[in-house]
């Protein structure tokens, strides 16, 4: 019988086993430290990477501070490469340089002369893929768009999406004319796209001091626009608040104290055409409420002719905010077709004193059940309205202007809201009406916003010719 005595001896297999344990534990630790290091090593690899882009992107060395967190870095990267946005704040000499919205603090370039920068390019021979990345118009550089790049496709997305541009509070301006009015009223152009270089030069260039440059191809123009003859120049701007634009006296005029507000006017050419013309009649500012279509909206941009530069447009209001965008004294009178028509043989004159439609003989009174909406939208059906029982009816060119007055267009499918009708009782307002002949119901809201709005403008400035005189 064999006896073990001391240490046990170990067998071969005993040995290889152990010598396994062994590796697996250092493998172990191995990866435990690995775990540990990993974010550093990270951190330096996103470091070097974004020095490396910087370098490729703008061609010459910047000094980079990386504050913020490795996420904070790989979204500076992912959102400049799929804006083209290259965050080169061109004017140094500006004491608050204005950034793009969405490109992080974390990583500041050295703001070299834009000069110095071009220059750098063109002598710096050693980098011809970065010289054929970047070209200049009149000392502004600008980039050209890489094959692939997915940019322009984001871009027609904003500009057909209320929802994104909304959240991204961008705005897609499509056209030199309009691009330009845009900037002279002093909103902020975050990427200029342009394919031929004439349509840039007719940009005020001072004016893009901040703004991305890129240069994209003759045929891309057709992507983000559905117009027969497409544009050769777009650009995505910061969502323009009419409070930061300035709307020059000295190139339009001085306007009249005559506010339009559109009461849930939802088509985009009606209201287009409804900002045109209170442009056109110097308005002093047009107030929008939230069931109107977005003013930002391609159509009615297109359509207004740049009257979104022309003249305060303030939209999204509900009517306890109407008050505020309105001097205290204002007098709100509504557009409305619906108290009165004409009879079919009527061209009689009215006598001045006479206000009310059963006063006139001719017309018939109020007569039909009218849709009544909440401002929540919550429709109530039909049923005979109790506010604006006390507004007199009066044909549109008797005198109706006051000091500051407001007129309300209501919209296509409702006509007039109770709370526009209200606040008109509120204010000592009337209701106003373009007599039309027997038969026929009501104007387009945007014909009869014109109409109201031209002889508002007549009214306003011979009652300012007899105070002159
Ligand atoms: C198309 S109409 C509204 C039609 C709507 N279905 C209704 O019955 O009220 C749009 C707006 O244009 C204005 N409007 C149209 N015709 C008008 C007229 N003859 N006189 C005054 N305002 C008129 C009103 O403000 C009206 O609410």
């Amino acid at each position: 019988m064999h006896l073990q005595v001391g240490l046990p001896i170990n067998t071969k297999e005993e040995e290889e086993e152990n010598s396994l344990v062994k590796m697996a534990t250092r493998i172990v630790s191995m990866r435990f430290l690995a775990t540990i290091f990993q974010p550093v090593l990270t951190l330096r690899c996103h470091c070097v990477n974004i020095k490396r882009y910087v370098r490729k992107r703008i061609g010459v060395s910047g000094s980079i501070s990386v504050k913020g967190s490795i996420e904070n870095s790989k979204q500076v990267v992912s959102q400049n490469e799929h804006l083209l946005q290259d965050n080169i704040f061109r004017n140094p000499k500006k004491d608050s340089v204005q950034r793009p919205d969405n490109i992080s603090d974390s990583v500041q370039f050295s703001q070299l002369p834009r000069e110095k920068v071009i220059n750098a390019d063109l002598r710096d021979n050693h980098q011809p893929t970065t010289l054929s990345r970047f070209g200049e118009v009149d000392g502004l550089l600008y980039e050209k768009a890489q094959p692939g790049d997915k940019s322009l496709t984001r871009l027609v997305s904003i500009a057909r999406s209320k929802k994104l541009r909304e959240q991204q509070g961008k705005v897609v301006l499509e056209g030199k004319r309009l691009i330009r009015s845009a900037l002279d009223a002093g909103a902020v152009a975050q990427t200029v796209y342009f394919s031929s270089v004439d349509a840039l030069r007719e940009l005020p260039l001072d004016k893009l001091g901040h703004t991305s440059i890129v240069k994209v191809r003759k045929e891309d123009p057709k992507i983000w626009s559905d117009l027969d003859t497409s544009k050769n120049i777009i650009a995505i701007f910061k969502r323009p608040e009419a409070s930061h634009l300035t709307f020059s006296e000295e190139k339009y005029g001085k306007p009249v104290p005559l506010t339009l507000i559109c009461d849930n006017v939802r088509d985009p050419g009606n209201l287009a055409a409804v900002l045109r013309s209170a442009a056109a009649a110097g308005c002093h500012s047009v107030l929008l409420t939230k069931g109107c279509v977005d003013v930002w909206e391609p159509k009615v941009l297109r359509a207004a002719m740049g009257a979104h530069f022309r003249l305060p447009v303030i939209p999204s209001l509900t009517w306890s905010d109407i008050p505020s965008h309105l001097p205290k004294t204002a007098t709100i009178h509504v557009a409305d077709n619906c108290s009165t028509t004409l009879t079919e043989d009527n061209n009689t004159v009215i006598p001045q004193q006479q206000k009310k439609p059963s006063d006139y003989g001719w017309v018939r009174g109020h007569q039909y059940p009218r849709k009544v909406e909440y401002e929540d939208d919550d429709f109530c059906g039909f049923e005979d309205y109790d506010s604006g029982k006390s507004l007199e009816t009066q044909y549109y060119y008797i005198d109706w202007v006051a000091r500051h007055t407001g007129l309300v267009i209501g919209g296509e499918s409702h006509g007039l809201s109770r709370e526009a009708l209200r606040l008109a009782e509120r204010t000592g307002g009337r209701r106003l009406l373009i007599p039309m002949v027997y038969g026929v119901d009501s104007l387009n809201s945007a014909m009869a916003a014109s109409i109201l709005l031209f002889e508002g403008r007549k009214q306003l400035l011979s009652l300012a010719e007899k105070i002159r005189s």
